[in-house]
């Protein structure tokens, strides 16, 4: 067999985290390939080494059988593997032009803008990429963005893509869309990696899989014949039985109402009440307005219309303390910007809106603050040395986690989380809505916005949202094919 793409026996250390251990992969040309595992598994480590961002302490990587290129010479890198990471690494204040030739505008020269506006035209025709090429990069969907990357990446020469969970904010018809592309590339011969939690996206687009479990290869096999409960047992070492959401009666009590909510350009006109005891869904594409109505909901947005109430109290509108103030725990959508401070420990971070409390006069009490984190990271099954490490040390995943704890962390009477399962393992994603029915159970109410059907089971109902306006309210029961109609503005 001929492998476009190798890594043999890699190890990989950070301090004492040994984050690869003589992991493996081989990719054929032309295929795409997907590389699975639990959050923490090594996943995001082998694409920088893949990358030749990082050097391995051991091992190889092979191009075409041929060794990697030097770490320093760049330009090699380039023409072999591109990534296209969750996060964006296209800079917003460019145009798509200046983005697209970064560092390649002249040939030594003077850039002479009206050829590169021409080039950058001819490179996003030839990939049919449907985007301005003076609009702002800030300016652009992650959709559009997505594209953008992969144009420049194969405009360097490069044969061999990295997709690292290019679906966790994309909503429904953006990811089929970028199926179809993918399905393109690979008849133009190009040969993908593919990362993502979604394991029926696995067996959509892609030919084979392997498994890291514990930053060790366990197997690679073609989808066809590997069924979905032996996948999932090959990622956490055990059987893993799908997610039974819990029955419930909400009870009278409201504890979270918005009334007559309107922003401009996002939703109008909103009424929604949340009792305590139920999770309420918000469902709809990604122009539907359900992320902007939730932000609007922790205070992250102020409405041009509209109140908020939080267990009973008026909140001030768009003003974030105010809001937990009030008893609000929140999950943001942007979690690298508005969920945790990399540089703080995990203990820090997830007892950021308690630490008035953990001490006596304001200060904190460590041993109270370090106790809160343990029992949270063990009911939220964090991947982490210790309560002391660095959020940012931590996977991904694990990060989301963390998060998740912070807005647990005071028992919320209401919680608001966005998409809070988007990068979270199959197993974790378990405990998070566990986490989620759990305080509801203690008396929370939650709203829960999602893309992703499977969340959306535990809610006892959903208000679907078209253009700005909840058009349904769809209680429990609902089969994935009516959900989304109504999503998709077909059905009413
Ligand atoms: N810069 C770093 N410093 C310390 N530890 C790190 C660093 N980067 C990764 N790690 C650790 O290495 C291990 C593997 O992490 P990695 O990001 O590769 O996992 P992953 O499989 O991509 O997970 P996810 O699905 O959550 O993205 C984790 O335990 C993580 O905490």
């Amino acid at each position: 067999m001929k492998y476009h793409v190798e890594a043999r026996n890699v190890v990989k250390r950070f301090g004492p985290t040994v984050a690869l251990n003589g992991a493996s992969i081989a990719i054929a040309e032309g295929e795409t390939h997907a590389l699975v595992g639990r959050n923490g598994a090594g996943k995001s480590t082998l694409v920088s080494i893949l990358t030749g961002l990082q050097p391995a302490d051991e091992g190889e990587v092979l191009f075409a059988g041929e060794p990697a290129p030097a770490l320093a010479d760049r330009d090699a890198w380039r023409r072999r593997v591109a990534c296209v990471y969750q996060k964006s690494t296209i800079i917003p204040a460019l145009t798509v032009a200046e983005n697209l030739f970064l560092n390649r505008q002249t040939d030594g020269g003077v850039i002479r803008w009206r050829a590169l506006r021409a080039r950058a035209r001819e490179l996003l025709d030839t990939y049919e990429v449907d985007v301005d090429v003076q609009a702002l990069a800030g300016d652009l969907s992650v959709e559009q963005r997505q594209l953008v990357e992969i144009a420049r990446a194969l405009s360097f020469g490069a044969r061999f893509i990295i997709l690292d969970e290019p679906t966790a904010r994309l909503d429904g018809p953006a990811i089929e869309r970028l199926f179809a592309r993918m399905r393109s590339l690979r008849e133009q011969g190009v040969t993908m990696m593919y990362i993502s939690h979604h394991l029926d996206e696995v067996y959509e687009i892609c030919q084979s899989v392997t498994v890291f479990r514990d930053a060790r290869h366990i197997v690679t096999r073609p989808v066809a014949g590997f069924s979905h409960d032996e996948l999932v047992g090959a990622m956490t070492g055990e059987a893993t039985a799908a997610y039974q959401s819990r029955a419930r009666t909400p009870g009278e009590r409201v504890v979270l109402a918005g009334e007559g909510l309107s922003l401009a350009g996002r939703y109008r006109e909103v009424d929604l009440t949340v009792r305590s005891g139920e999770v309420v869904g918000l469902a709809g594409s990604a122009s539907s307005g359900k992320v902007g109505l939730a932000e609007t909901l922790v205070g992250l947005r102020r409405p041009d219309a509209g109140t908020v109430t939080v267990d009973g109290v008026r909140v001030r509108p768009g003003d974030v303390p105010s809001a937990l103030r009030a008893g609000l725990g929140f999950v943001p959508e942007d979690r690298h910007h508005e969920g945790f401070v990399p540089l703080l420990s995990i203990a820090e971070n997830a007892t950021i809106p308690i630490a008035g409390k953990l001490g006596r006069f304001g200060t904190v009490s460590p041993s109270r603050q370090r106790a809160r984190a343990v029992q949270l990271i063990d009911d939220l099954d964090i991947k982490t040395e210790g309560p002391g490490q660095p959020v940012g040390d931590l996977s991904g995943g694990n990060a989301q986690k963390v998060v998740f704890a912070r807005a647990l962390v005071d028992d919320p009477s209401a919680l608001v989380v966005i998409n809070p399962t988007a990068g979270v393992d199959v197993k974790a994603k378990q405990a998070l809505l566990g986490a989620v029915e759990d305080a509801v159970e203690r008396g929370a109410g939650a709203v829960l916005v999602s893309d992703d059907l499977d969340d959306l089971r535990v809610c006892d109902r959903v208000l679907v949202m078209f253009h700005g306006r909840v058009v349904k309210d769809v209680p429990r029961g609902w089969t994935d094919h009516e959900l989304v109609a109504v999503m998709e503005g077909i059905e009413q």
